[in-house]
């Protein structure tokens, strides 16, 4: 990979490494150099502090949002809550929103919230402070609302947290129609969608599934196509690390390892996810379950096991110039954002190794987040008005076609036929049907210019193109 011209900045820098690979892709792009630098910066850095009673006393907590493009509004991005977050952090994490939204076509800039907390340190009741007076930050500032700045979960943070964050968001705005579209990844019953908190998993083992389909990309691999009977290794068993397990497992993959923060376990038989989650709530650790071959105290160690596909799913800078070599799987698909360092994507790609990159492989998330968001303007759930409508369309077809043919279908048949589809059936064929019509935008990107080295490439060339359309479009005012 050519050096950039941030590569200097990237050796401390997460937003560093993500502005090298945007350079690196720029090339194979033609637009002037002003309008790279505008697509490439953060828009708008909010950083602030805000106390918070605790025991006796107080506590001052740090947090920011970042708001790194407005070519499309509102900015979309979830919130990270973790004791490392800093504002590099969520530069980087900001800007890989505006690609993945490019590249799965939502139309959305990209953003990014962080709270520099331990959620494990902290109760129930003074999360709730944390996050709904972190919300209300946001609001004095104008950095939330369904038009302007929507966010979502991230590492550290789920349902719970989007509640406190709608609640208060409405509450602070009364009678504001369409309040409760100022963040997604919000439970069902408060008006989230079916399929959000499964989607980021599910979209990051469908991106697995299109990858090995390909079978002259596999060949080159050495490997068969299709998932049945692929060892899989994965890092992190929380929301995306989870239900990628599981529905790899569904497609037929084999997960020969499991990497979690104390630890890691490995059985060339294959995991059943479900024991592993329980033993883990049982007895805290991933470490001891019976039917591991082998474990490992040092938790990276796992990632360096026998293997065809690993995905990291837990934070970035895994896989770097210190383990690359000892990595062993052919696939790696980042389903965390920024698992790689740009000197261990070179070296893999080298190698000939494919990675599946993180702004595409994990958008099954937002996209959900999307159709979330449409849901909330809309003001009624997916399939409500056609459901019957077209179960009673399909019930004249089947029966017309019974007497017609003669054949009477039995009642497991007709009811296949005849159901209409249910919110979360549309949600999750609007997540396959995006997963697998961007994969292969970026491959035939990568396929059509053979000095692209890599899908991360191809997909930065995908969104780099599609934010300059904008960005010209709109023109500069005043
Ligand atoms: N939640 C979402 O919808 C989306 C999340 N992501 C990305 O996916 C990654 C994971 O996010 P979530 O699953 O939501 O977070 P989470 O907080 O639900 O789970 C993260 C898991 O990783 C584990 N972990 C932390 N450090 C580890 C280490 N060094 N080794 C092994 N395991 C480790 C944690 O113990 C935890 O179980 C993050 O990079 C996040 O930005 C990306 C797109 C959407
Ligand atoms: O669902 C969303 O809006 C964003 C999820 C997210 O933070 C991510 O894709 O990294």
């Amino acid at each position: 990979m050519a050096k950039s011209i941030d590569a200097a900045h990237s050796e401390t820098s997460f937003f560093g490494d993500v502005c090298q690979f945007f350079d690196h892709a720029a090339q194979f792009t033609s637009h002037p150099e002003g309008l790279l630098d505008q697509i490439r910066s953060c828009n708008s850095v909010y950083r602030f502090r805000f106390p918070i009673r605790r025991g006796n006393g107080f506590e001052v907590i740090d947090a920011w949002r970042v708001e790194h493009s407005h070519h499309k509004s509102p900015t979309k991005g979830g919130i990270r809550y973790s004791e490392m977050v800093n504002e590099d952090e969520v530069m980087a994490l900001a800007a890989l929103m505006t690609y993945k939204c490019a590249i799965v076509n939502v139309p959305f800039g990209g953003a990014k919230g962080g709270i520099k907390i331990n959620p494990k340190e902290y109760t129930v009741a003074e999360l709730e402070n944390i996050t709904r007076r972190y919300t209300v930050e946001l609001i004095k500032k104008n950095f939330i609302g369904p038009g302007i700045d929507v966010p979502a979960p991230d590492y550290g943070s789920g349902e719970r947290e989007m509640s406190w964050i709608a609640d208060t968001y409405q509450t602070m705005n009364p009678g504001q129609l369409d309040a409760l579209g100022c963040v997604t990844g919000k439970p069902l019953a408060l008006h989230g969608i079916a399929g959000r908190k499964e989607a980021t998993g599910r979209g990051v083992a469908i991106s697995i599934r299109e990858c090995v389909s390909v079978a002259e990309d596999m060949q080159k691999l050495g490997l068969e196509a299709g998932l049945s009977g692929k060892r899989v290794i994965v890092q992190g068993m929380g929301n995306v690390g989870y239900y990628t397990i599981k529905y790899l497992t569904e497609f037929g993959a084999t997960i020969v390892g499991i990497c979690e923060f104390e630890g890691a376990i490995y059985s060339s038989e294959g995991f059943d996810l479900d024991e592993v989650f329980n033993h883990r709530k049982t007895t805290g650790s991933i470490l001891g379950f019976s039917k591991a071959h082998k474990e490992f105290k040092n938790s990276s160690e796992g990632l360096e096991q026998e293997c065809d596909i690993l995905v990291p799913a837990a934070l970035e800078n895994q896989l770097t110039e210190h383990n690359v070599a000892n990595i062993k799987a052919k696939i790696i698909a980042e389903a965390a954002n920024g698992p790689t360092t740009p000197d261990a994507a070179s070296a893999l790609i080298e190698r000939g190794c494919i990675l599946i990159p993180d702004m595409y492989c994990n958008a099954g998330g937002v996209t959900v987040s999307y159709f979330e968001w449409l849901k909330n303007l809309s003001h009624v759930a997916f399939g409500r008005m056609d459901k019957r409508y077209e179960e009673n369309a399909n019930l004249n077809l089947v029966n017309t076609i019974e007497k017609s043919t003669g054949v009477t279908l039995d009642a497991t048949q007709r009811s296949m036929i005849i159901k209409g589809a249910s919110e979360l059936e549309l949600v999750n064929s609007g997540l396959e049907d995006t997963m697998i019509r961007s994969y292969h935008e970026i491959r035939e990107i990568k396929m059509e210019n053979s000095r692209i080295d890599s899908l991360r490439t191809a997909a930065f060339v995908s969104s780099i193109n599609k934010v300059a359309v904008s960005y010209m479009n709109m023109g500069i005012w005043p």
